[in-house]
């Protein structure tokens, strides 16, 4: 499975529609990929929490401008694209950090609204709905679990996606760079632990005045890292993993038969 993890830049100088346009033409020269990765609230910014309400949008290709473009641009590329998250909007007006993933014929396969808000009653733990539900999505060549960001900080989520048969665990992130360290630590924790193939995809450069980590990264079920974005600017992550490695590695080394709890 060749995964591309892009790590976009953000940055308040382009407007979200620029973005979404530049951002379609990078998906759309994937074409070959059989997984790309965008990184968390990409359109709006991670951290842009005034803008939240009015960048919010719907998480339907028919009427969210987000979801259209990436839709549109999964199947120009013809690949399995999980499009990062945006600010949703429900018909009741709640918000939720939703991830979308789309098929390679642009059919929305899944959503994932984050579990695990950040921000310590202040911003998107204010501002947003939590999610409720684990989500896992069946790519023709592995289950994918799907997490966001902060959810990388909580492995009972991990366990549980584990449980329903995860072997990919997919998390787009806006981590700040100030804690470069637990994300890069956290994410090679979470593939040996969970004896998984990780896709961490942050994004590049500074916006709403926090620099962020970037250092995007694809990491085997051993833990070792087969790429990793050397810093915070805008790049393209990519490798080829063999997943047959999950079942390897979990036969040679079966810590997941010994749990107890
Ligand atoms: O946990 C962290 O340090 C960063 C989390 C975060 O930035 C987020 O979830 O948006």
């Amino acid at each position: 499975m060749r995964a591309s993890l892009l790590q976009i830049q953000v940055d308040p100088d382009e407007s979200v529609e620029s973005r979404r346009e530049r951002v379609a033409s990078l998906v759309r020269a994937q074409s070959g990929a059989d997984l790309v990765v965008l990184p968390e609230l990409w359109p709006v910014g991670a951290f842009a929490h005034d803008r939240f309400a009015a960048e919010a949008e719907e998480a339907d290709p028919a009427t969210g401008p987000t979801a259209l473009a990436m839709s549109a641009a999964a199947r120009d590329a013809g690949v399995w694209l999980h499009a990062g998250s945006v600010v949703e909007k429900t018909q009741e007006g709640a918000l939720y950090n939703t991830s979308l993933v789309f098929s390679p014929s642009g059919e929305l396969a899944a959503t994932y609204r984050k579990i695990h808000r950040f921000g310590f009653d202040q911003g998107e733990a204010v501002l947003m709905s939590a999610g409720g539900t684990p989500v896992t999505v069946s790519h023709p060549r592995a289950t994918l679990g799907l997490a966001t960001c902060y959810d990388l900080r909580f492995p009972e989520l991990f366990r549980a996606l584990v449980d329903a048969g995860a072997g990919v665990l997919v998390v787009p992130a806006g981590w700040p760079a100030k804690r470069a360290g637990h994300w890069s630590l956290f994410a090679r924790a979470r593939a040996v632990e969970n004896q998984c193939f990780v896709l961490a995809c942050g994004t590049a450069g500074t916006h709403a005045g926090v620099a962020q980590a970037g250092r995007s990264a694809v990491i085997d079920p051993w833990g070792e890292v087969l790429a990793e974005a050397d810093g915070a600017d805008e790049t393209v992550v990519t490798a080829d993993l063999d997943l047959s490695q999950i079942a390897t590695v979990r036969e040679t080394f079966p810590v997941l038969k010994d749990r107890v709890l």
